[in-house]
């Protein structure tokens, strides 16, 4: 078999990041500008200490974040706010009203970081969803159950069965974005599911599985929640991806740390992607013969279910080596990416 021959370059609409965490304060304005490089919008995730939880908390972190972009870059924050059990029906009619708040996001309490506020029983949130069932704001999921006795592995395809079903069931025009997905079964879940349902992948996600975690020692770079899967769920993922199902598309969850509390006897859970997302996507599409999809997975599908227009303008990639640096600053602290110090064949131009 011949190897599948790629293009050299690829120019595609400029596209957008639906999951992302940006964090606050100094930290906030080392990672900004990687991203608003790579993406004209992104889906900002809500989970700071304390969390989103409300439209106003939302209106001044989205002041924050513009406040915190460099001068000539362009950049549109989507804010979301974070679903806690007491949420209030009427803070989901603010936040529709508001114009920039996009989606609430539900956190299985203690499924990753800053999860802690998180929802202990979807049942207390019905009234909530009926809301956002009424008036079209999306939920995004963070799919894992928490419950100890289910292996660390599965808690995703467990989640489908527990969680995911029975509440679009009850919910059956709920928008709803299955969040990182990392199973096959998730994967299929989302292809075959009847009503308004989507999902994220992360360029991680399609490039590596779980071995990458323990190459030669443990490598807490490669430590995300949900966890990196077997082989046969990545393949998975990049036939989803690259399968041109509108279903499907690009959510980074680029997720920074400081090194410190990576290198941990109880490290965070997250990959800091934001610098280089573009290319590890085109190296995934390119791996799989289809580069002619990124376009749809990375600019396209994404605005469509949001109900946002498509941006205007492109990037271009181009097939050129660079290393990436070792470490990046992060507030006080250092930030490591994914890839540090390695040599990567794509570069955004
Ligand atoms: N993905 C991660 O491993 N971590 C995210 C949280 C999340 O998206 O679950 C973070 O905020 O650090
Ligand atoms: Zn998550
Ligand atoms: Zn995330």
């Amino acid at each position: 078999m011949s190897p599948i021959e790629t293009p050299d370059s690829i120019t595609i609409t400029r596209p957008d990041d639906w999951h992302l965490h940006l964090r606050d304060g100094a930290a906030l304005a080392d990672v900004l500008p990687h991203t608003a490089r790579q993406f004209a919008r992104a889906i900002v995730m809500p989970n700071l200490k304390p969390p989103v939880t409300t439209t106003a908390a939302a209106a001044a972190y989205r002041e924050r974040i513009l406040a915190a972009l460099p001068q000539g870059m362009s950049f549109e924050p989507l804010m979301t706010l974070y679903l806690t059990n007491n949420t209030d029906p009427d803070e989901i009619r603010r936040a529709m009203d508001s114009g920039f708040i996009h989606a609430v996001k539900l956190y299985p309490a203690g499924a990753t970081t800053n999860s802690d506020a998180g929802v202990t029983d979807l049942r207390n949130c019905y009234k909530v969803l009926e809301v956002m069932q009424e008036v079209g704001m999306p939920l995004l999921l963070h799919g894992e159950v928490t419950d100890g006795d289910i292996d660390l592995f599965d808690r995703e395809a467990v989640f489908i069965e527990r969680v995911m079903r029975p509440l679009r069931s009850a919910m059956p025009v709920l928008k709803v974005v299955f969040e990182h997905i990392t199973t096959k079964e998730a994967a299929q879940y989302v292809a075959e599911a009847e009503g308004p349902i989507a999902a994220t992948i992360t360029a991680h996600h399609l490039l590596y599985n779980r071995n990458e975690i323990f190459k030669g020692g443990i490598r807490p770079h490669y430590y995300c929640l949900p966890v990196l899967k077997r082989e046969e769920h990545r393949l998975a993922l990049v036939t989803a991806a690259t399968s041109g199902d509108e279903r499907f598309f690009l959510g980074t969850d680029s997720a920074p740390h400081a090194v410190h509390t990576k290198y941990a006897a109880c490290g965070c859970a997250g990959c800091y992607t934001a610098l280089h997302a573009m290319e590890m996507y085109t190296e995934a599409f390119a791996q799989a013969g289809a580069l002619d999809k990124l376009e749809a997975f990375a600019s396209l599908n994404g605005p469509a279910f949001y109900d946002l227009p498509v941006n205007e303008g492109t990037i271009t990639l181009k097939r050129e080596s660079w290393t990436l640096p070792e470490t990046l600053p992060f507030g006080e602290h250092q930030l490591v990416p994914l890839n540090a110090g390695e040599t990567i064949n794509w570069k955004m131009v």
